[in-house]
């Protein structure tokens, strides 16, 4: 497995912001995250990316217990590049005084790879995205969102990552760089990088993932393949997801089911 993640537990003060979550990722592998506004996946990345510590359970990435690392220990993981990551808002990925250029050969200088061939293969990783080479030498915010984020994909690819973690990584794009950046994802996938990816959207997930997970209040309440949980979604959470997506499946639900599958979640809704 790249990724076991077992019974993680993360809370912040006394808000429970995570329970008992378990996920594992298989090489080639594409994991999708799905849950509501404050279900917790930003915190599954974080705790995943050794960002926030866990209270309980237990983190494996690559075969390696992370669990316990302090700040040297996840600086050294994280030079291996076994593990890279994108985010909502690729300003946050890029630093905004950097070339695109100084971006991309970034991870491969500090490995000690020389000036020429960081070019080269920053050029390569460009044209691997979709875009290019004439942006090498202009900043973040000469780029439009889209052209963003997909300079941040590949610089995640840059040392070629065995496991790719995507936190909401189409949230902020229009829809035509979203298609695009979701082709590049199945790209990926295709190519045998695995990958997991968070979204509130489960539309954007179902194209891409091999497997869904679906988090609620802290809790992953279903995982499965994407198309048993599309197909038979059991949890009245995930139902009322899968139901208000139509397009997604023939379980479409009316607006009267779906009001009375939130009720019965408003009922079952401990406080989380
Ligand atoms: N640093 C923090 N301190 C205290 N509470 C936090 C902190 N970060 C997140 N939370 C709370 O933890 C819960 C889960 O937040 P999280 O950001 O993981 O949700 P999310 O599913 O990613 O939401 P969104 O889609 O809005 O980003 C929320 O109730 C949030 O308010």
């Amino acid at each position: 497995m790249l990724l076991d993640v077992t019974g993680l537990e993360v809370r912040y003060g006394r808000l429970h912001a995570l329970r008992d979550a378990s996920l594992s990722v298989g090489a080639g592998e594409t994991v999708g995250v799905i849950g509501e506004t404050g279900s917790g996946k930003s915190t599954f990345a974080r705790a995943v990316l050794g960002l926030v510590r866990p209270s309980a359970g237990r983190i494996m990435i690559d075969g390696t217990d992370v669990t316990r690392f302090g700040p040297r220990q996840w600086r050294a993981l994280r030079r291996t590049g076994v593990l890279q990551y994108v985010f909502q808002d690729p300003l946050r990925s890029l630093d905004p005084d950097l070339t695109i250029a100084s971006s991309l050969a970034e991870p491969l200088r500090i490995r000690g790879v020389g000036v020429t061939v960081a070019r080269d293969r920053a050029v390569a990783l460009l044209n691997r995205v979709g875009l290019d080479a004439e942006l090498l030498d202009r900043l973040p915010a000469e780029l439009s969102g889209g052209q963003r984020q997909r300079v941040a994909v590949a610089r995640a690819l840059i040392v070629e990552p065995k496991l790719v973690l995507l936190d909401e990584p189409v949230s902020a794009l229009d829809s035509a760089n979203r298609v695009r950046v979701l082709e590049l994802l199945r790209t990926l996938r295709d190519a045998g990088t695995a990958l997991v990816f968070i979204s509130h959207d489960l539309g954007s997930v179902a194209g891409v993932a091999d497997r869904v997970a679906v988090l609620h209040r802290g809790r992953i309440v279903e995982q499965g393949p994407v198309r048993d949980v599309i197909g038979e979604p059991v949890h009245p959470y995930t139902r009322l997801l899968v139901g208000s997506a139509p397009t997604l499946s023939s379980a479409a639900a009316g607006r009267a089911t779906r009001a009375s599958l939130r009720a019965l979640l408003q009922e079952e809704g401990a406080p989380a």
